[in-house]
């Protein structure tokens, strides 16, 4: 496969999927202060060798602009000339693709997934016990448990992306950062984005529950 393979339409098709979904999480309040960024793969997938579309660093998620995102290869370089920079944190979406096979990566930061992070750091992940909402990852099993993993939220991203592949857990699309943000995938927007907003509501109720529980 060569990038050139990438077609205008899949490109034009990629952008238009994160300004929905981009939309849509800004709508929700979901990038205070230009935080957040998202992703959606395009073209082929090889372990070695794919591209994705990302959000362009800095920018304001709430506001749309014809300059919001680009194309990049699976070392985080931009794959076509282009004036913008993408994420900072394009390198822990890198290692997601690549250690999932996964489709889109969304990116978010909110209060309840920091306190959450914060509350279960020394545990190095947040345990969810039997809420309904598990079952939006596809885990059916009654009163199921699962653990959220928690990574540190080190100032050099690419000490953050070695850590990611070791962080993975095969039933869990999401890698949390202490005091940062949640990193939620899927085969697809639809999925990333169901697995994002279930990640939400837990993160919530287990705050909430210790709190209850104090
Ligand atoms: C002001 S938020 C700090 C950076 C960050 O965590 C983030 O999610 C946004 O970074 P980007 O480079 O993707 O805009
Ligand atoms: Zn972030």
């Amino acid at each position: 496969m060569s990038f050139s393979d990438i077609r205008l339409e899949e490109k034009q098709q990629a952008f238009a999927e994160l300004r929905e979904i981009k939309t849509l999480l800004a709508s929700r309040g979901m990038f205070p202060g230009t935080s957040g960024n998202l992703s959606i793969r395009t073209g082929a997938f090889a372990k070695e060798q794919f591209a994705f579309a990302i959000t362009a660093s800095g920018k304001d998620k709430s506001v749309n602009t014809p300059s919001d995102y680009l194309l990049v290869d699976q070392d985080g370089k931009p794959i076509e000339a282009t004036g913008l920079k993408p994420s900072a944190e394009t390198l822990i979406h890198c290692e997601i693709y690549k250690h999932t096979g996964c489709g889109a990566i969304f990116h978010v930061h909110t209060v309840f997934n920091n306190l959450a992070s914060e509350l279960f750091w020394e545990r190095g992940s947040i345990p969810v016990d039997g809420v309904e909402l598990i079952k939006a990852f596809n885990i059916w099993e009654e009163e199921a448990q699962i653990e959220i993993p928690i990574l540190p939220n080190y100032a050099d991203i690419p000490r953050i992306a070695e850590l990611v592949e070791g962080a993975i857990q095969p039933r869990i699309p999401g890698i949390m950062l202490r005091k940062h943000g949640i990193y939620a995938w899927g085969a697809n927007a639809f999925e990333a984005k169901r697995h994002l907003e279930a990640f939400e509501f837990l993160f919530e109720y287990v705050y909430r529950w210790a709190l209850l529980n104090k």
